[in-house]
């Protein structure tokens, strides 16, 4: 038996959910331009779930299931009110998903029914929490979720409790499209080892959260803006990556385990970024991303993926840099949660062996004589 490190390479699953063949990536089939450039978040959702795209009536229907469920338990409040303040909000996150499941009374219902209104549920009020959570922790109050708004509107409300404009609404909702699916990433992989115990759907999304969280994975986000702060200027940007290079440090957002060529959601990104520092006047992160990408790119033939310049769109958005992450488990739960429901759907244990590297034939010795 030989190890494959990052089991690289490794075929682990079919899915018949997302596809990254030859550097294109589909939902369903359907190229990730065409839906970037198209769909709304709700569609992308539905296809997720459902394998096919939602007629006007379907999607009117998950937009009012979304409205209606989007409230969560009062308890679920008070326990983020006990919450440090300081909490990283990815572990805030994945504290009250876990907890969530206390409060639903289908929880523990495996039935196909029953798990798909669970996405739902959880697609609905993962939003409500992120938000409350940010409010909270500044001394503000939550605000109500409002009905009959799409996942990106009702969000961007929730965290500042004024309407969003539309330019705002329309880039979070692409951004959340662009997030939604990507094959057999770490944290749905993650998802999927736990469901495949006929564990529960909170579990699977509680341990989603968790490998989302990490630096290599979703985390990048947030520290790609870091750095960019860190940097401050575009003029700073040439030593800063040089001596990071030079160190053989890893600079954040960029680098994929299967895109080689170019991740297809960064153009997208790079584009919104523009064009929303065009629209607000501040264009300093966009011409700093480019000009690293510029030099990661030209020294080290790294492209950007999706992290890179999701970084630069939140910010100007106005979303404060901790929540980056946390905005990606929102869009990522609905493909979790499409991935969760193909498993049970085809279910088997998830246990693959290990290489053992560790002394043979050693001996127990009793603790007098160690
Ligand atoms: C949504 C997402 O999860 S997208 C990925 C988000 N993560 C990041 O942006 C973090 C930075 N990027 C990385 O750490 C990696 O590129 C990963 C984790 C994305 C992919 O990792 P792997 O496929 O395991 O590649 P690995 O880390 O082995 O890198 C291969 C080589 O490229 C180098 N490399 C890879 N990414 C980078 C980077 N961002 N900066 C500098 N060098 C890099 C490695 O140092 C390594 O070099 P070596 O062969 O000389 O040792
Ligand atoms: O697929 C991966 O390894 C990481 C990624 O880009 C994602 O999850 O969107």
């Amino acid at each position: 038996m030989t190890a494959t490190k990052g089991l690289e390479g490794i075929v682990a699953t079919t899915s018949s959910i997302s596809s990254i063949i030859d550097g294109y990536l589909t939902y369903r089939g359907i190229n990730i331009d065409e839906l970037a450039e198209q769909a709304t978040f709700e569609e992308v959702a539905y296809l997720l779930w459902f394998g096919k795209l939602p007629t006007q009536s379907e999607l009117d229907q998950l937009l009012a299931d979304l409205s209606k469920e989007a409230a969560v338990p009062a308890e679920m409040i008070s326990q983020l009110r006990t919450y440090p303040k300081d909490a990283n909000s990815m572990a805030a996150l994945r504290s009250a998903v876990s907890s969530l499941a206390l409060y639903d009374a289908e929880a523990n219902d495996m039935s196909k029914e029953a798990n798909i209104r669970k996405a739902i549920r959880l697609q609905a009020q993962l939003p409500t929490i992120v938000a409350a959570f940010a409010r909270i922790r500044q001394g503000l109050e939550p605000v109500a979720p409002k009905q009959g708004v799409s996942v990106a509107h009702n969000f961007l409300y929730m965290l500042t409790g004024q309407e969003p404009d539309e330019v705002a609404v329309k880039a979070l909702d692409t951004a959340l499209v662009l997030h939604a699916d990507h094959e057999l990433n770490a944290s749905t992989f993650a998802a999927r080892v736990t469901v495949a115990t006929l564990s529960d759907i909170y579990s699977g999304v509680t341990s989603a959260i968790g490998a989302l969280k990490g630096p290599l994975h979703g985390g990048a986000n947030e520290a790609v803006m870091a750095m960019l702060e860190e940097i401050g200027s575009p003029d700073q940007v040439e030593s800063y990556i040089s001596g990071k290079l030079e160190n053989k440090e890893k600079i954040m957002g960029f680098g994929h385990r299967v895109y080689k060529n170019g991740d297809p959601r960064a153009k997208h990104l790079m584009k919104m970024s523009r064009e929303l520092g065009e629209l607000t006047g501040n264009l300093r992160w966009y011409d700093m991303s480019i000009r690293i990408e510029e030099l990661v790119t030209g020294q080290k033939g790294l492209k950007p993926n999706v992290d890179f310049y999701s970084a630069s769109v939140y910010t100007s958005l106005e979303i404060p840099r901790d929540l980056f992450t946390p905005i990606f488990a929102i869009s990522r739960l609905s493909g979790w949660t499409a991935h969760i429901l193909e498993q049970y759907d085809n279910n088997r244990l998830i246990r693959p062996r290990a290489e053992y590297t560790g002394p043979e034939k050693a001996q127990y010795i009793p603790v007098s004589k160690r």
